[in-house]
């Protein structure tokens, strides 16, 4: 690309997530937050990353970092509506800038397009594909519906079959929505069913609003009146999710399918870290890159002002390191209410995510999570479990013993 820069890596990972159409999706999923992104770039005949920018980005992304490893992560919109050669493209440019350092690539996919062709790409380059899907058919096609209105349930079904007969590894990721959140044990025995060993799960948390820029979906911070649409989550139902979720998990199923958020809880008693920013004490590590270079502070910052550059005009490294996304990263901390401080369960959770801050405290503070009671009513009830595999990685035994454990608890109390 001509001229030659100048890096001064960081010896620590940095993530950025990469929207190669932006906002372009062939589905319309009721409650998708990212869908009205477009309305920011509309002036923009094409929201498509240029392969030009593909390649500034790849190298200087790898650059920035001195890691043995490097990781990709692809994201949308819909991924696949970029096309192969794109991927195919990023591939090389990977190769050609890694310095022989591993790459490792995720990409998020609603699975539609997949065919035998992507499975053999994903396959050959050891790309680790999240599906997204909510659950069996009428809890999926409740809200994942493509532009014509239909749901959308049997063509990702047909996908994960593609992915499988390939060889192709894969998890899920789910939302819990105001549907789907009464029937956890349904929905997780599903995913085991499908072959899913790694499930996550996002609460939708959302609030209406209008805004200048078109933006319909608000950020935390702004507390005037607003409503919340209707398949958003209730705090509690959420909690119980994970409780009845939990009490299914941990009857056979510990070491053999992993729920993101009990390993980040048990991750919490042990003092790691817990693999998911949400649960984290900062944010700021992982920012979201636009088709056209507009580098946000993470992907559900999307708004003009949590926009930090451009990255054909700024390092990622100065506008990850700027004073705008330290401040972001360390306010997750910072900003903490005095609820959350004295909170028994602060270093399971350190507030979640600060997107879902829209509540104030018991004092009156701003700043309280919309899902603590849910949060609460969890952790309460994993508690005395959490506690015993904790003593068990303690004693270099395998945490699974939980099981044997919880049967003979639910002898006690019968
Ligand atoms: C925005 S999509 C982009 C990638 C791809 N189109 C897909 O659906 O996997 C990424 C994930 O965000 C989830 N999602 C969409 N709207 C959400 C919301 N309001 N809150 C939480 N997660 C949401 C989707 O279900 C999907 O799993
Ligand atoms: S498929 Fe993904 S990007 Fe498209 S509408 Fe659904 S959640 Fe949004
Ligand atoms: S704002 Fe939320 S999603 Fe973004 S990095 Fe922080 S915890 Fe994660
Ligand atoms: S459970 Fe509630 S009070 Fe406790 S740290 Fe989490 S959000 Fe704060």
């Amino acid at each position: 690309m001509g001229k030659t820069i100048v890096y001064n890596p960081l010896n620590y990972p940095l993530y950025v997530m990469v929207k190669p159409v932006g906002a372009l999706c062939n589905l319309d999923c009721s409650y998708c937050y990212y869908l009205e992104k477009d309305s920011l770039y509309r002036d923009r005949k094409i929201n498509r990353m240029t392969d030009e920018l593909l390649e500034k980005f790849t190298e200087e992304y790898i650059n920035s970092q001195t890691l043995p490893e490097v990781s990709f992560t692809w994201h949308g919109g819909e991924t696949l509506l970029r096309g192969i050669d794109f991927y195919r493209k990023a591939v090389i440019f990977q190769k050609q800038y890694g310095g022989g350092r591993t790459i490792v690539n995720s990409i998020q996919t609603n699975g539609l397009l997949l065919n035998d062709e992507w499975c053999r790409f994903f396959k050959d380059n050891n790309f680790l594909v999240g599906i997204s899907i909510d659950g069996p058919e009428h809890i999926h096609d409740r809200y994942r519906l493509d532009k014509g209105g239909r749901g959308t349930f049997s063509r990702v079904m047909r996908g994960i079959e593609l992915l499988q007969k390939h060889g192709v590894e894969f998890n899920t990721l789910s939302v819990i929505n105001d549907y789907n959140v009464h029937y956890p044990v349904e929905t997780y025995r599903f995913f085991k069913e499908i072959g899913s060993r790694y499930m996550q799960f996002s609460p939708i948390v959302e609030r209406w609003g209008d805004r200048d820029d078109g933006l319909e979906l608000l950020p935390p911070g702004e507390f005037y009146h607003t409503e919340m649409p209707p398949w958003c989550v209730k705090s509690e139902d959420f909690g119980q999710f994970y409780c009845d979720m939990f009490d299914e998990w941990i009857k056979e199923d510990v070491g053999s399918y992993f729920v993101q958020m009990f390993d980040a809880t048990l991750a919490g008693m042990v003092g790691q870290p817990p693999g998911v920013c949400v649960f984290g004490k900062t944010c700021g590590h992982a920012a979201a890159l636009e088709h056209n270079g507009d580098l946000y502070a993470c992907d559900h910052f999307v708004y003009p002002e949590y926009r930090l550059g451009n990255i054909r005009t700024e390092s990622i490294i100065s506008m990850m390191l700027s004073a705008k996304q330290t401040s972001f990263g360390n306010d997750k901390w910072d900003k903490l209410p005095r609820q959350c401080r004295e909170c028994t369960f602060l270093r399971l959770c350190n507030g979640e995510c600060p997107k879902n801050r829209i509540l104030k405290s018991s004092t009156g503070e701003p700043g309280l999570n919309y899902l603590c009671k849910g949060l609460k009513k969890y952790f309460a009830h994993v508690l005395t479990y959490m506690e015993f595999m904790a003593c068990e990685l303690d004693n270099e035994r395998p945490p699974s013993n939980v099981m044997e454990y919880a049967r003979a608890q639910k002898k006690t109390n019968k």
